[in-house]
């Protein structure tokens, strides 16, 4: 089963429109949501949670329309943006109080044994607390009600990296269930090198490409040489090129070049860069 299915996904906005957006996130893997400032990852992580009305399209969560099954759904659902979304007068054991109210599964016991491990302090106001702590407190509300899927849209941006790798280890922890899945947008690819099963990139509210990492990592390769060599390529094979003043790198799918061309591996970053950037004529 899928934990989430979007098909034909419209939303416009002066000067912007998702088009048919489509991808889907298998339930028990991680889904890399990639893509440049503006492409289109908040606004359909918002049509997701319905906070933003689809103009048309389906959007399935555990195989149930999201927007008609809205309040049961979202029971099964943790999410955590970028900043925490809550009164910041409010300390970690005001909004225990608070969140009890909201979900019927809320675990304050589980939630209080989260933040004495990410070591966040229960008295002080969350406008007190540090941006790493608010992130920490965030995960903490979107994991103490047992969400089977989380939606995390750009959770670890302006964390320092031992914060970022302490907050990747705890949702490699919550993937220990086979059950669970999560859809996380990040501008920081090396996250998702680590935590991804699969990357779906948007560009311009388009989908350029969904796929699993290690097939990508494997399929696709560098090419790098003179513009005489490049043009030796088969222009089939070709996703994307850049131009230096040293030469061509182009980006190609190994299975349809010759073995003679000694190709590196690609990073996710790069994979990105030839499909949003890269000039093929
Ligand atoms: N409520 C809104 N009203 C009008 N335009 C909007 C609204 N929300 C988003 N947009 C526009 O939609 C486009 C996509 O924005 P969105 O926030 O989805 O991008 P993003 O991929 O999440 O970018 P970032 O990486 O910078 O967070 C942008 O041009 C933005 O200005």
């Amino acid at each position: 089963m899928n934990a989430i299915e979007i098909h034909d996904l419209h939303k416009s906005f002066v000067g912007f429109s998702l088009k048919d957006v489509s991808f889907s996130v298998p339930q028990g893997t991680v889904m890399g949501f990639v893509g440049e400032n503006g492409a289109g990852k908040s606004t359909t992580i918002k049509c997701i949670l319905n906070l933003l009305k689809k103009e048309y399209g389906e959007i399935l969560l555990f195989g149930k329309d999201a927007v008609e099954h809205e309040i049961a759904i979202k029971n099964d659902i943790g999410v955590v943006f970028d900043d925490l979304h809550v009164p910041e007068t409010l300390n970690a054991t005001q909004l225990d109080k608070f969140m009890k109210k909201v979900f019927i599964s809320w675990d304050s016991h589980y939630y209080f044994e989260r933040l004495a491990q990410f070591k966040v302090p229960v008295q002080k106001r969350v406008k007190e607390l540090s941006r790493g702590m608010r992130m920490k407190l965030s995960i903490a509300l979107a994991l103490s009600h047992h969400p089977k899927l989380l939606i995390l849209d750009e959770p670890t941006s302006g964390l320092d990296p031992i914060i970022r790798d302490e907050i990747l280890d705890l949702f490699l922890a919550f993937m220990q269930d086979e059950r669970h899945s999560i859809l996380f947008s990040s501008h920081i690819t090396s996250d998702l090198e680590k935590i991804a099963d699969y990357i779906t990139c948007i560009h311009n509210g388009e989908i350029l490409f969904s796929e699993s990492k290690d097939v990508m990592l494997y399929e696709y390769g560098i090419f790098k040489g003179s513009k005489e060599e490049v043009s030796e390529l088969p222009e089939h094979a070709i996703i994307g090129k850049r131009y230096g003043i040293f030469g061509v790198e182009v980006l190609v799918r190994r299975n349809n070049i010759n073995e003679v061309f000694p190709l590196e591996k690609p990073t996710i970053e790069e994979i990105m860069l030839f499909y949003v950037k890269g000039n093929v004529v």
